[in-house]
């Protein structure tokens, strides 16, 4: 899969901006009181979202407003604990009962400890602050600002430590709470640092001791990880990552840690521990902007924002009609799209490498030309939580997992889990709530997408010492073709390799080492975590005999469900079954494959190339437009991000694919607030000439093929724009370079190829005629000229050029500063055709007129050189102007004229400003 595929599809979980976060009277966050994010916009203060209120359809979905959302979500919430606090082995005297207690911030213990010792001890737990449910705030450390802030929001209510609870605990009654008072300005974190003591964990049982094959070898000792079960001396808690930076936390405080790890690089990594996680948190959150709450700061359903305007705030979920950098926030915070963007930056960062392993690229096609290969697969353990935790030896034996939030309410998903969680039955993709339900102490720790780049950096960096022929599957995961590498056994480099991964990143990897990339691959997975394993030629039909066929590549549930209702579990069974009985069944692809691949043979070779065939990027979470302006807005960032994307590729495109969600007719809003819920999907390509990565060229040609879906913008739920037919923009521009006159002339008509020769001999003869009209010039072209000659093109064209390229180049013209609009008839509306002074067809789902001279007379007035004689108009606006007109001979058939607009897409709306 490609990496723009991947980024077709973002992690609707991961979506976050700090910045911009809903609010409600019953559900504000005290702390943040004084910070409201300007990105809110007006819609706030309308009550509620403006999708809502201007769209009556959604008031008959389960949330017509956000203030419903929030009282249904209160009252589940209420419902669950009392349920909880029924069957909960509650203390009998219940010390806390009359006592509601609503838990601002980072605390420890965390919100969710407190929230078992109310549930344990009688008292009540309020997840969004209200005034009449609240009778304790309790509150870690805030800055002084925030205190004062919070202490105009409560009203009088007491804000106070954890340590009130704590102690009333071990006191075994319930303390006043007086002595207890968050004061300003004081720093309360030493405190709570002793504190977390009293919360220490049990010990977690170690993670599960992978069973080694006889030819499994090569534990790689990550220094300073602790082998045995030691009960740590502290835990981390997601909220204290994330209060670790918020407060601007000093090495100091992970002392306890580090002491312990003894790196090589101990004096420049002195400080990573807190930048690890600073990153993380900062990543995450940024801590000049609003506070998020960490028990509901799940950027794909809710995020709270408390407003200094009290009840008159609205509450307004994060979506493109509140937030104007939607697009750009959206994909900062995406764990796919990371994953999707990985690879470009692993082709920038190595380019030497990959330009060098080219030549040698070519010679291997297939491994079945060559005797005995070596494949090294590397795959780094548990990724996204390595990296998190790499200075935390405590949590290394502990269940963690990385998520956008340690909600048990939200829909948060667990991204990557470490090997002690995956004991207790936590995999990436879980619910946040569902992983806690199957490990109670789970820590999750939030995401650090600096780190991960930096880590994979250093990968790669080490694979590419040891080996030139490196194939990057992913920003963690590489096969190497060692056949030709070195001497030495591949088993002892594969460890060299791994140690030194684990030196330089202080995170593990395993590793599979093979004749093939299957078996690689295969024998990495039974070496994980933290291991390697080499399978043998002689020793292939052993390994594979037990394997279960769900393991191969490829084989997914349904493939495996149907295998198994033929009573074929493993390899071994399935080799037993002919090719031909395979094909039957599952078809000639899949049939072949299950053949090969259960009895270990696989002829790919290691490719360090690997073309980008599609450069794209798409939104199906948080979309909504109440009118068209929302949506151009929206699209006009969504073709940025695809311009850059391709910038960063250095590649252009030719073909640009539109695909909409459009919500299903009929369908309920989705209960995950703002999803794209149930949808049609519609996508149509359109190929232009000559490749682009432009903005302008991007937007326009989205736009066009957009509004040939016919489709209103209040029922888009998902938007992706995607490029194919990549063409290398560094050639592209070479060839400009190298060839200026020929090149700015060409033309993908051959008329105006024509003409174009004749200019080209007419600027050397120093004569005009022949020029092509001025229309016809390719203004992407034309700019890359040396300006002495768009001097002398410009004054062929009698000073127009200059005109006509600033009006190209202005990106917010609109029809409506366009002298030259016409009105068009209602759309399906013939009275034109049927009056004989139109022909109305359909041009790449778009509206072309093909009018008569009676109409087309007036337009051809005016500077247009040549004779032409018909006009070809693509209506788009609503005020159905005409946007853009293609103008050139009549031609006889339609079909033509379609051609003929369809070629010139790619200028096509300049022709409306200067004919
Ligand atoms: N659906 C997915 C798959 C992966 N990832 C991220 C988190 C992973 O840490 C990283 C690498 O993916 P892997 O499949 O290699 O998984 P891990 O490295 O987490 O575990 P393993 O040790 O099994 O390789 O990509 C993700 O966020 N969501």
């Amino acid at each position: 899969m490609l990496q723009f595929h991947a980024s077709f599809f973002p992690d609707l979980a991961q979506v976050r901006t700090a910045r911009v976060t809903m609010s409600s009277l019953e559900g504000r966050h005290p702390s943040s009181a004084a910070t409201i994010s300007s990105s809110l916009g007006d819609s706030r203060k309308r009550g509620r979202p403006d999708s809502a209120r201007r769209n009556p359809r959604k008031r008959n979905s389960s949330f017509a407003d956000f203030g419903s959302y929030m009282a249904e979500k209160n009252r589940k919430l209420r419902d669950q604990f009392e349920t909880d606090a029924s069957t909960s082995s509650a203390d009998g005297r219940g010390i806390f009962r009359g006592i509601s207690i609503f838990v601002d911030g980072f605390t420890i213990p965390s919100s969710q400890e407190l929230k078992e010792f109310m549930l344990k001890h009688g008292g009540g737990f309020v997840n969004y602050f209200s005034r009449h449910t609240v009778t304790h705030i309790i509150c870690g450390n805030l800055p002084d600002s925030k205190m004062k802030n919070l202490r105009a929001f409560s009203r009088g209510l007491p804000v106070v430590r954890p340590a009130w609870l704590v102690d009333s605990i071990a006191a075994n009654k319930l303390l006043s709470w007086f002595p207890y008072q968050l004061s300003d300005g004081v720093n309360e974190r030493c405190k709570q640092q002793k504190l977390s003591t009293f919360f220490t964990q049990k010990s977690i049982s170690n993670s599960k001791n992978v069973e080694t094959s006889a030819d499994q070898q090569g534990t790689v000792g990550l220094e300073g990880s602790s082998s045995n079960d030691e009960v740590p001396k502290n835990i981390i808690s997601y909220a204290q990552l994330q209060a670790s930076t918020d407060e601007g936390q000093d090495s100091e405080e992970f002392g306890c840690y580090e002491s312990e790890i003894d790196f090589d690089a101990k004096s420049v990594e002195a400080n990573d521990a807190v930048y690890a996680i600073s990153c993380s948190v900062l990543g995450a959150f940024d801590s000049s902007k609003p506070h998020i709450h960490n028990t509901s700061c799940c950027g794909n359903t809710k995020e709270e924002i408390l407003d200094t305007k009290g009840a008159k705030a609205s509450n307004m979920p994060h979506s493109t009609l509140t937030d104007p950098k939607f697009v750009e926030n959206y994909f900062k915070n995406s764990r796919l799209h990371f994953i999707g963007i990985w690879r470009n930056r692993y082709r920038q960062h190595f380019s030497d490498f990959l330009c060098g392993a080219k030549s040698s690229n070519a010679n291997i096609d297939s491994l079945s030309d060559r005797k005995k290969t070596i494949i090294v697969h590397i795959d780094m353990d548990c990724f996204f939580v390595s990296v998190v935790i790499r200075n935390f030896r405590d949590l290394f034996n502990k269940p963690v997992a990385v998520s956008h939030s340690d909600s048990l309410n939200g829909t948060a998903e667990i991204s990557s889990a470490n090997y002690p969680a995956r004991d207790y039955g936590v995999k990436a993709g879980m619910f946040v709530r569902d992983a806690k339900a199957c490990c109670p102490h789970l820590v999750i720790v939030p995401y650090n997408f600096e780190a991960y780049e930096e880590v994979a950096d250093q990968f790669y960096s080490i694979l590419h010492k040891y080996c030139n022929k490196v194939q990057a599957i992913s920003c963690d995961e590489a096969f190497l073709d060692m056949t030709e590498c070195s001497r030495d056994d591949p088993r002892k480099l594969a460890l060299m390799i791994r140690e030194e991964i684990s030196k330089k990143t202080r995170c593990t990897a395993s590793a599979g080492i093979a004749d093939n990339m299957l078996l690689a691959r295969l024998a990495t997975r039974s070496a994980k975590p933290n291991g390697q394993c080499f399978i043998p030629s002689e020793k292939v039909r052993d390994f594979l005999n037990d394997l279960p066929v769900k393991a191969l590549p490829g084989i997914g549930h349904s493939l495996d469900e149907k295998l198994k209702s033929r009573q074929i579990q493993s390899c071994g069974q399935l080799q037993k079954i002919s090719k031909e009985e395979l094909q039957n069944e599952f078809g000639k692809m899949t049939g072949d494959m299950l053949w090969s691949y259960c009895r270990g043979i696989d002829n790919r070779a290691v490719k360090t190339v690997q073309e980008t065939k599609s450069v794209g990027a798409e939104v199906n979470w948080g979309v909504r437009f109440n009118d068209n302006t929302d949506f151009e807005n929206f699209l006009v960032n969504l073709c940025k991000e695809v311009s850059l994307r391709l910038q960063g590729c250095r590649v252009q495109g030719r073909t640009v694919t539109l695909k909409v969600k459009k919500r299903r007719k009929g369908a309920e809003e989705p209960a995950k607030f703002l999803g794209c819920g149930d949808c049609e999907t519609m996508s149509r390509s359109m190929t232009i000439p000559v490749a682009t990565d432009d903005l302008i060229s991007l937007r326009r040609i989205s736009k066009q093929i957009f509004v040939s879906f016919h489709i209103d913008v209040k029922e888009v739920r998902g938007v992706g724009l995607k490029l194919s037919r990549l063409e290398s923009a560094d050639l592209h521009r070479k060839g400009f370079e190298e060839n200026a006159i020929k090149s700015w002339l060409a033309s993908p008509s051959e008329k105006v190829m024509k003409q174009s020769n004749k200019i080209a001999s007419s600027l050397k003869k120093g004569n005009n005629e022949g020029l092509p009209p001025l229309c016809s010039l390719d203004v992407e072209v034309v700019k890359y000229l040396p300006p002495e000659i768009i001097s002398e093109i410009n004054d062929i064209y009698m000073g127009e050029l200059h005109h006509f390229m600033e009006a190209h180049e202005d990106e917010n013209r609109s029809i409506k500063s366009c002298k030259r609009t016409i009105s068009l008839p209602e759309q399906g509306d013939n009275s034109l055709a049927s009056s004989g002074q139109a022909a109305i067809s359909d041009v790449g789902g778009h509206t072309a007129y093909e009018l008569n001279d009676s109409v087309a007379g007036p337009l051809k007035k005016g500077k247009l050189p040549g004779g032409y004689s018909a006009v070809a108009i693509s209506s788009i606006s609503t005020q159905r102007k005409a946007q853009a007109l293609y103008i050139g001979d009549v031609p006889n058939k339609c079909n033509e004229l379609n051609a003929k607009i369809q070629c010139r897409y790619l200028s096509f709306e300049r022709y409306v400003i200067f004919f």
